[in-house]
């Protein structure tokens, strides 16, 4: 199963529905427009309109929106045949709308770490490809392949999910063999980073310290890219009660360097709960979530606050990721072992259950 069979679904999942015609996609396109400025006037409104305009959004003609590809970056196989990831995202964006049981766009991340190789990469793609779209829901979506895979996985991958870099440099270009620079990630076209896993503060061949990660994390932001800042916990801490304690820290060494955080989603993710089956229950990560919006408040704005959007991440999976996001300080999922199997769709899907 390879790279035509992958193309071509997704080209008739999405490509079809989207460009096939030209006068019933525009007709579309503005029924949808008044559509929402109705439905944008009441919560009800809105949440109704999360889930039900989806079929409207497919329909919508995004080229004849003047809505075109990034310029100056050479475009994948996958882009030419749909043509343009840019602006299915910046669709997702435009349609959702914050609500009282929503107030922050719903994001799930895929976090493939050091996993993986083509045949592997073509079959996961394969089914998310199949998956419902995330375009006009509540949620929005991001991948992580490991870096040398980023730009297969995203020639392969339907258009309306981000695919993000598992690390970066601190800085710019230079003579620094090995690395690679926010720049040169934005330069290819790819829009976040995650930064702080971890993994990498932790491994004993990395250890990355707070103020390494709040360097890493300034110079991707300066670069452009969006940032998912992992911050978390070792058992060790949270049994000695020290869990805000070591969040506030990481969190602190971040705010020395970063003033402003709109392109920062907190990925709050409990060493203890990584890779181990032992989830966090609801009541804990609601409760740290809550201690870490609350340090926001107090530290950064309480806009800044309001507006952050906190992943929880930690042995997340199909069969817990419901009773996880009804939590009102969880905002999405940072997802390791599971994003690496169908499930993750399911996953992503979570969304649903806030606004039940
Ligand atoms: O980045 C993802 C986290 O490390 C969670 O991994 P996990 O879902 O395998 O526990």
């Amino acid at each position: 199963m390879g790279y035509y069979t992958v193309t071509t679904q997704v080209q008739e999942n999405y490509v079809q529905s989207w460009y096939k015609g030209k006068l019933a996609p525009f007709v579309g396109g503005c029924l949808l427009a008044t559509c929402l400025s109705l439905s944008f006037s009441g919560e009800t409104a809105q949440q109704n309109y999360a889930v039900s305009a989806k079929p409207a959004v497919h329909a919508i003609p995004l080229t004849a929106m003047g809505v075109g590809t990034r310029s100056g970056v050479p475009q994948t196989a996958a882009q030419k045949r749909f043509p343009s990831r840019s602006s299915a995202l910046q669709m997702a964006a435009a349609v959702w709308a914050p609500s009282a049981k929503m107030p922050r766009k719903f994001i799930v991340g895929g976090n493939w770490k050091c996993n993986g190789d083509r045949p592997s990469i073509n079959a996961l793609v394969q089914a998310l490809n199949t998956g419902e779209s995330a375009i006009g829901s509540g949620v929005e979506v991001v991948v992580a392949p490991p870096m040398l895979y980023g730009d297969y996985a995203r020639g392969l991958l339907r258009p309306d999910f981000g695919v993000a870099f598992q690390n970066c440099w601190t800085g710019g270009n230079g003579a620094f063999t090995g690395e690679v620079s926010a720049n040169m990630i934005k330069d290819a076209g790819f829009d976040w980073v995650i930064l702080g896993h971890s993994e990498r503060r932790s491994l004993p061949e990395i250890m990355e310290t707070d103020a390494t990660v709040a360097t890493k994390t300034a110079y991707a932001l300066k670069a452009g890219l969006k940032v998912i800042l992992c911050i978390g916990e070792t058992l060790d801490a949270r049994q000695s009660g020290k869990t805000d304690e070591v969040n506030a820290r990481q969190l602190a060494a971040v705010a020395e360097k970063v003033s402003d955080w709109s392109n920062i989603v907190i990925a709050y993710e409990p060493v203890w709960a990584i890779g181990t089956g032992v989830v966090a229950t609801p009541e804990q990560a609601q409760e740290t979530h809550a201690q870490i919006r609350k340090w926001l408040a107090e530290n950064l704005s309480p806009q800044v606050a309001q507006q952050m959007r906190i992943m929880y991440g930690g042995s997340a999976n199909a069969a817990n990721a419901d009773s996880l996001a009804k939590q009102p300080d969880v905002d999405g999922f940072l997802v390791g072992g599971a994003s690496l199997k169908p499930e993750f769709l399911k996953i992503a899907e979570s969304w649903k259950s806030k606004v039940e």
